[in-house]
């Protein structure tokens, strides 16, 4: 059956409000100014979930810092994630540098675990990771956030640059879909 985005939205629940992800990318920007003011950072946002998180949360660090983006993606517009596909690959900036990645959701851990890896085997001095959001799966994850904006339930959820078979990542608030 042809998937309608329109459904989709109209018989999922709301999670986070856009105002309790405004109130925690505030929150995020003040822990991360506190820890990454003088460290004159490489940011390195994770496209595409990465997208509306790291557009809300950059222009609230005002301290100097560079920024760049990988691509890897294990999900592939599905709800379901598979072996990770690198379609932008850290580059050489990452070499002696704090690097922090952000991203939309911390779900399994796989993605992250394998951007971490993969800039700290090119020479990063230390990698941090924040995340827009945390799914509470209740057991141990490959990698953890060093930063967590909101944790969401173990359910697939969408909104806020995360995608629902590719829809919807640009509304504000995050859903999760029903069964
Ligand atoms: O913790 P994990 O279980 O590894 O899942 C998290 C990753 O999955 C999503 O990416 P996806 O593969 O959907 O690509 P996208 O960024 O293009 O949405 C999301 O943006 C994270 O990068
Ligand atoms: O629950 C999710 N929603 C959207 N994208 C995702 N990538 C991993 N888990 C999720």
């Amino acid at each position: 059956m042809a998937i309608n985005p329109e459904n989709m939205l109209a018989s999922a629940s709301l999670i986070h409000t856009a105002d309790a992800v405004g109130a925690a990318i505030d929150r995020l920007a003040l822990e991360l100014t506190e820890v990454l003011h003088d460290k004159q950072p490489l940011i390195i946002s994770v496209m595409g979930g990465a997208v509306v998180f790291s557009g809300q949360l950059l222009p609230k660090l005002q301290f100097p810092l560079e920024f760049n983006y990988v691509q890897a993606s294990r999900y592939h517009n599905q709800t379901v994630g598979k072996e990770v596909l690198w379609k932008v690959t850290p580059g050489d900036d990452v070499i002696g540098r704090t690097v922090l990645l952000l991203d939309d959701i911390l779900d399994e851990g796989h993605t992250l675990a394998a951007i971490k890896a993969k800039c700290l085997e090119l020479g990063a001095k230390q990698v941090l990771i924040a995340v827009l959001t945390e799914k509470e799966l209740g057991h141990a994850k490959p990698v953890q956030a060093d930063f967590v904006g909101l944790t969401v339930p173990n359910r697939y959820v969408f909104g806020c640059g995360m995608d629902v078979y590719g829809w919807w990542r640009n509304l504000p608030a995050i859903y999760a879909l029903n069964d």
